[in-house]
């Protein structure tokens, strides 16, 4: 299982490969989860909002993660999954379902749509804790639709169990505020383009879809940041800047799935609906980062 200490370094959100059919591609979940593995990414994330969570059925989320926990295990790498959703009892029955197997944490999102008090909010981790599988926070107001308070995050950072936080807030200002008050917990950047900035007020490090793409350069940053090279790992990440920035003009994961499908990484850039392929514009400025 994964604990505090070693959530630091590049987690990549990964997406879910599927076929024209819409099934999932299997055969290509092994060797692209294995490439990331091999540049030496920290550990996968499963189901995340990049794996399209919303679409992906029990028993697909079941193949996903057994398939992922043997390459990871191989690798010596946690798999984390993405169990959250905006009902209690169906998270702690995801989490739990997750943990049998084989993740290592759980990605639990804020309970989005029903836009529950933060008391609620905070209930809602505290049962999550209690299935045993280390819990992740993730703070993503944008997709959520509701905003935590400082403290609130405090809160949920302090309970048994919950080993850290994902910061997909916007900005650096949860981010410094967690700092100022001395929280202890890691914090990871979930907000690609603002990694630098995010890894500057105190982040651990990053859970970025725009890893799946030139990931050892991430994780340079991350290291030549960790070793005080700050001007270096600046400049490294202002050449990813107009990746990121690319990567998030369209809906994720669109952009990447079809990316990964032009440089061959997995079979398809098939989505499931509501989301639908990006435009030709799109396709034609991603065309020189294949
Ligand atoms: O899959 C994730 O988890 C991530 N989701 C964010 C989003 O799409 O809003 C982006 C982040 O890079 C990873």
């Amino acid at each position: 299982m994964l604990n505090e200490q070693d959530l630091k370094g590049i987690f990549v959100p990964v997406v879910t490969p599927l076929l024209e059919s819409g099934d999932l591609d299997l055969a290509s979940w092994e060797p692209y989860l294995g490439k990331l593995l091999e540049d030496g990414v920290s550990g996968i994330v499963v189901n995340g909002t990049t794996g399209e969570s919303p679409t992906v059925t029990l028993d697909e989320l079941a193949a996903l993660t057994t398939a992922a926990k043997s390459v990871c295990r191989k690798a010596e790498r946690p798999v984390i999954v993405g169990t959250g959703t905006n009902d209690t009892a169906s998270t702690v029955r995801k989490t739990a379902f997750a943990g049998e197997h084989g993740a290592d944490a759980a990605l639990v999102v804020v309970p989005y749509y029903s836009r529950p008090s933060q008391e609620g909010i905070i209930a809602h981790y505290k049962q999550a804790a209690r299935t045993g599988l280390p819990i992740i926070a993730y703070e993503v107001p944008s997709r959520t639709g509701i905003r935590l308070a400082p403290d609130t995050v405090r809160t949920i950072l302090e309970i048994d169990g919950v080993i850290g936080l994902k910061d997909s807030s916007g900005g650096i200002d949860l981010m410094t505020e967690l700092a100022r008050s001395g929280s202890h917990k890691p914090v990871l950047c979930g907000e690609d383009a603002y990694f630098h900035a995010m890894l500057s007020t105190g982040a651990a490090g990053g859970m970025l879809a725009s890893a799946n793409i030139r990931t050892s350069s991430f994780i340079e940053i991350y290291e030549q940041f960790g070793q005080g090279q700050l001007e270096a790992s600046r400049r490294s990440f202002g050449a990813l800047l107009p990746l990121i920035r690319l990567l998030f003009q369209e809906s994720n994961p669109a952009p990447l799935k079809w990316l990964l499908a032009r440089q061959g990484r997995i079979q398809s850039d098939e989505l499931r609906l509501p989301l639908t392929p990006i435009s030709n514009e799109l396709r034609e400025q991603l065309a020189s980062w294949i």
